[in-house]
């Protein structure tokens, strides 16, 4: 493996917006970092500081309007940056059907250039389960109890695996998103002292953390600490203490210390309803919005650089706003603005002695944190980091090239494969559903009859056989795409392999269910429900049934990649089946459909295939009549090809429907990578 290029990170001027219905609002305002090469990083901060929001800038994952440049060397992200920088998320998505051993591998060779060999890429892998100290559970499947796959590995264990997801490829950046939270204090440790670990070769790594232990928070070696999207320190964890004692602050002893800077960075429960509230009345007073009133003090950006002149231009602003205020009294005032309630600080681990009077207003204050972002801004701390020298030269990052796209596309269908492999079960239950399915239904209709009634029955077990196929595989497939979506977003956005890679390996992976489902449930059910068992008459059956089912589950990854919830895919399967069981031809006869809606059975697949078995089944039969149901001693329908006659089916054409259902399928394929690329773009803020 090449050797690790050392990547110092500069942030200047960094300013973040998202749009909201209110206009801009600022999340990130003016941030300034300067971060060498080899450092770990922790970023802290109350809920809601910006901590994720300024990972992901770093990460380039997000989209709103940013001001200033985040730059790694000398460069801005870009893929050619992304291919040294590894984002870990919080969230561990993975493969949890395979094995940790078996996920490093895949990402080794879905990652790792072309160049290097099988060997050496595995022995790669071996050193991460080591360093990672998971080597004991390497071969254990890491399951999901929430997806019917036993619970295998531990939960800290699943963070070692997706912290070692991003090191296979030996980045220079990595980007950790609490890589700590619901872990054990012990576990935590060990995550962070790997982390550390991974630091000494040069590497830069960024984390947000919630709630460090001492020992943790004593592990990184800067700080990053935020405050309503406000840097209020950066600078080495160790001069912490030294820096707030400048200012009169001192942590009580036996005080873990990024608690406190938290608690004294952040507002008071009294100022946040305060803040709830100014914002209830400016919407409810919309008759001002457009005088900008500047209600919204926190996110006013320009009040630290223009404090002294702020401070004449505001009484004259308090006047206008006291007088809009009691024009506002007139209006609709919520009742709860007048009984906001600032509690005085209490904490006995701020006691102010504020001497030097650098610092105004009360701990949990706006006052106050605007004070100690203002301090910060003219601190030496800022200085330095200011006068920290972005390199000229450009990186050379021993950029070598992966695997071509079909070769990838292999790999991932023999990661599926491997998948199906370590779940047997899934793959018996799911061979299992249509034979079991197929005799109970065959029962139904055993015996059926060659005389009238007959007729509807043989309608009935057809369009039974077909909805079937496309139902069960429908399901299946909302059930699995989600979790995989997941895996295929977190790598997609690690450039890891084209959408149409993913996309073709899950159909490659299903096609065996595909073929092996439709075929076992139409070869059972024939003979059992007495339908035609000729070799040509089965092969249409079956022919028709497969390609059922691959439309079904055609639909079911367009359904998927649409939507982002897999709650909202279940919910409109139905909604896409219900019309497609109506126009289908069976519920109501084709010719009988009104005007306006007749046109939605050209876009009916069931109506597809169900035209056609209808007429591989009736052709060649003989009906007979029971005494009552001859017509004035007539009956009515005495072979199969009078019967297609009378509904018009006579002249459905094998190739011609199975062309239409070919297209579908195609269609939704087409359809779905659309929709995946869409999903892939939002998701990384482009
Ligand atoms: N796209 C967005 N639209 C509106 N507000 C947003 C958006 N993204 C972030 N925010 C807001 O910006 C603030 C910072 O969010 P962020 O997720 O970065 O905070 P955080 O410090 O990571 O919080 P936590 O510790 O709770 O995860 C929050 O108030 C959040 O609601």
């Amino acid at each position: 493996m090449s050797e690790i290029t050392k990547i110092p990170i500069f942030v200047r001027d960094f300013s973040f917006n998202v749009k909201t219905k209110k206009g801009y609002k600022t999340i990130l305002d003016h941030i300034n970092l300067s971060i060498p090469s080899g450092s770990l990083v922790a970023i802290i901060g109350a809920s809601g500081a910006g901590k994720t929001t300024l990972l992901n800038s770093i990460a380039g994952r997000v989209s709103g309007k940013s001001e200033g440049s985040i730059l790694f060397g000398n460069e801005p992200h870009s893929d050619r940056i992304n291919k040294i920088l590894s984002y870990v998320t919080q969230q561990d998505t993975m493969h949890t059907n395979l094995t940790p051993r078996q996920i490093l591998r895949f990402v080794a060779d879905l990652r790792l250039p072309k160049t290097i060999k099988k060997q050496e890429k595995n022995q790669i892998v071996e050193n991460i389960l080591k360093s990672l100290q998971i080597e004991h559970c390497a071969d254990t499947i890491v399951g999901s109890p929430e997806s019917g796959i036993k619970r295998g590995i531990s939960g800290g264990e699943m963070k070692r695996v997706n912290i070692g997801m991003g090191l296979v490829t030996n980045p220079s950046v990595i980007l950790v998103d609490e890589p700590t939270s619901g872990l054990d204090a012990q576990t935590a440790y060990l995550c962070t002292t790997i982390l550390k670990d991974l630091t000494k070769d040069g590497r830069t790594i960024i984390s947000t953390i919630h709630q460090p232990r001492q020992s943790i928070f004593e592990l990184f070696d800067y700080l990053v600490l935020l405050s309503h999207g406000k840097l209020v320190y950066f600078g080495p964890i160790n001069e912490i203490e030294n820096y707030f004692s400048a200012i009169d602050f001192y942590p009580p002893r036996n005080t873990n210390l990024a608690d406190w800077i938290i608690d004294l960075v952040s507002l008071s429960e009294g100022e946040l309803k305060k803040e709830e509230t100014i914002n209830k009345l400016s919407k409810s007073l919309s008759v001002y919005q457009k005088d900008e009133i500047q209600l919204d003090i926190i996110h006013d950006k320009n009040d630290d650089k223009k404090d002294e002149e702020k401070d004449e231009e505001k009484d004259d602003k308090n006047e206008v706003d006291k007088d809009k205020k009691d024009e506002l009294e007139i209006q609709d005032i919520p009742n709860d603005f007048e009984d906001v309630d600032i509690p005085k600080i209490a904490n006995p681990n701020f006691i102010q002695n504020n001497s030097n009077g650098i610092i105004k207003g009360e701990v949990g204050t706006l006052e106050f944190i605007k004070s100690l972002v203002k301090y910060y801004n003219d601190s030496d701390l800022m200085k330095k980091t200011l006068s920290m020298e972005i390199p000229k030269e450009k990186m050379n990052l021993h950029l070598e090239k992966t695997a071509n796209s079909i070769k990838k596309t292999l790999i991932l269908t023999k990661r599926g494969f491997y998948g199906l492999r370590n779940q047997k079960r899934y793959v018996i239950q799911r061979l299992l559903q249509p034979a079991v399915l197929s005799c109970l239904v065959g029962w139904v209709f055993t015996g059926i009859s060659n005389n009238q009634s007959g007729l509807m029955d043989r309608m009935g077990i057809l369009f039974f056989i077909i909805l079937s196929q496309m139902m069960m595989t429908i399901i299946a497939v909302l059930f699995v795409l989600p979790k995989e979506k997941a895996v295929f977003l977190r790598e997609s956005m690690d450039s890891a392999y084209p959408t149409f890679s993913f996309f073709l390996s899950k159909i490659l992976t299903e096609l065996p269910f595909g073929i092996l489902v439709p075929t076992i449930f139409a070869v059972i059910i024939s003979p059992i429900a007495g339908l035609q068992t000729e070799p040509k008459k089965l092969f249409t059956l079956v022919a028709f049934c497969i390609l059922s089912s691959n439309t079904g589950s055609s639909f079911g990854y367009m359904i998927s990649a649409a939507t982002r919830l897999p709650e909202i895919a279940l919910a409109l399967a139905p909604v896409m089946l219900v019309p497609m069981i109506m126009f289908c031809g069976f519920m109501i006869d084709l010719n009988n459909i009104t005007k306006a809606l007749s046109w939605i059975q050209y876009i009916d697949p069931i109506k597809y295939s169900y035209l056609v078995v209808v007429k591989n089944e009736f052709t060649g039969l003989k009906f007979t009549c029971t005494q009552s149901e001859l017509v004035q001693g007539i009956c009515p329908v005495t072979t199969g090809e009078q019967f297609l006659k009378l509904k018009d089916y006579y002249d459905v054409s094998f190739w011609e429907n199975a062309l239409v259902m070919l297209a579908f399928i195609f269609g939704s394929w087409i359809l779905s990578i659309y929709f995946l690329s869409k999903a892939r773009k939002r998701e990384a803020g482009r």
